[in-house]
């Protein structure tokens, strides 16, 4: 990889929660400030880096919280989805912002990061709103989920016989409301947190005023696009594994070092990405590789990230 390169950083569900089980705010604060060593490391050797995350975990825990206020007391009112998904970038890159400024002052570099509150155009006729997959929040049992489909408009369905939760459309991202600032901050030197959990999703309305929907947009995705608008050179996905694989979690098993576009779409068809993990990632990893020549995207695990930009290690589109 060249010195200085433009990356936008895509950090999966491992880097901001360490254990799924603790849901503590402390505990995040915690992984945020472990995971910046491997975003300080990348800043430190010069890149232009430009941080997105997921939001999955803490989105579902602010309106599990809503929620249950809400039963107890009746008066309070549910916050509707997208000031959720505005309260989860907001605290997510408040911890990032901590992290990310430690470490950099514990190295000597002398930077600024801020976190844009993200807004990211959808389509109102996208298809993903007839079919909403995406589950957030809390469990609810029959009862509880016919009561807030009557009264709420949700959308509830039964989850892997878990119990009843709610699903939002998962929409593809199509423009980001902010790029034009998140520009302006990247090139005057900035290290910018965006698109958190897929940035909150907005429609365009007549005279073109925004209005929020309860979406929650895929974070690879909503990292592709913003790469693409920023002119990135790599866009780099990391998450809990190393390497992607075909037959994963079989014992043919086999680790890639790099796949070419051709490839990458052959396993697609020959189903060796799971929907909703790695699937999304490979997706959005061809996206950014073919939308202009020499970009190219790496798919490796937070701890990697420092060798697979040097080429060492991870799986390499391009
Ligand atoms: N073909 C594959 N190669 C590697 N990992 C895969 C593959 N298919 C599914 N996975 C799983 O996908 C996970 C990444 O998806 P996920 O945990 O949803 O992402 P995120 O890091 O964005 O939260 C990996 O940790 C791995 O368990
Ligand atoms: N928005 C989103 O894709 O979040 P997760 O990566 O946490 O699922």
């Amino acid at each position: 990889m060249q010195k200085k390169s433009r990356i936008v950083l895509a950090l999966g569900g491992n880097a901001l929660q360490a254990d799924p089980k603790d849901t503590r705010a402390e505990s995040q604060l915690v992984t945020a400030k472990e995971t910046a060593v491997a975003i300080v490391d990348l800043i430190e050797e010069g890149h232009e880096v430009i941080i997105a995350h997921g939001n999955g975990p803490q989105v579902g825990q602010i309106i599990a919280t809503y929620e249950a206020a809400a039963q107890t007391n009746p008066g309070i009112p549910v916050m509707p989805f997208p000031e959720c998904g505005a309260m989860s970038q907001g605290y997510i890159g408040y911890h990032l912002q901590q992290g990310i400024r430690e470490e950099m002052k514990n190295r000597g570099l002398d930077k600024n990061v801020a976190t844009i509150v993200t807004q990211v155009v959808v389509d109102k006729n996208d298809p993903g709103f007839e079919n909403p997959t995406k589950p957030v929040g809390s469990f609810f049992n029959e009862e509880e989920a016919k009561i807030l489909m009557d009264k709420k408009g949700y959308t509830i369905k039964e989850d892997s016989g878990r119990g009843w939760r709610r699903v939002v459309a998962s929409p593809e991202p199509l423009d980001v409301v902010e790029a034009p600032i998140i520009k302006t901050l990247v090139e005057a030197g900035h290290i910018v947190i965006t698109v958190g959990g897929g940035g909150i999703p907005v429609i365009k309305e007549d005279m073109g005023a925004l209005k929020g929907v309860p979406a929650v947009i895929d974070k690879d995705f909503a990292s592709e696009k913003i790469a693409e608008i920023l002119e990135a050179d790599y866009l780099i996905i990391l998450t809990a594994v190393e390497k992607v694989s075909i037959y994963f979690n079989t014992p043919e098993q086999k680790e890639l070092d790099t796949m070419t576009i051709g490839e990458a779409k052959q396993y697609i068809e020959e189903g060796h990405f799971a929907p909703g993990s790695m699937l999304p990632k490979v997706k959005a990893a061809i996206k950014f590789v073919e939308s202009k020549a020499g970009r190219k995207a790496l798919i490796t695990s937070l701890e990697k990230a420092k060798e697979g930009i040097q080429g060492k290690t991870g799986t390499i589109l391009q």
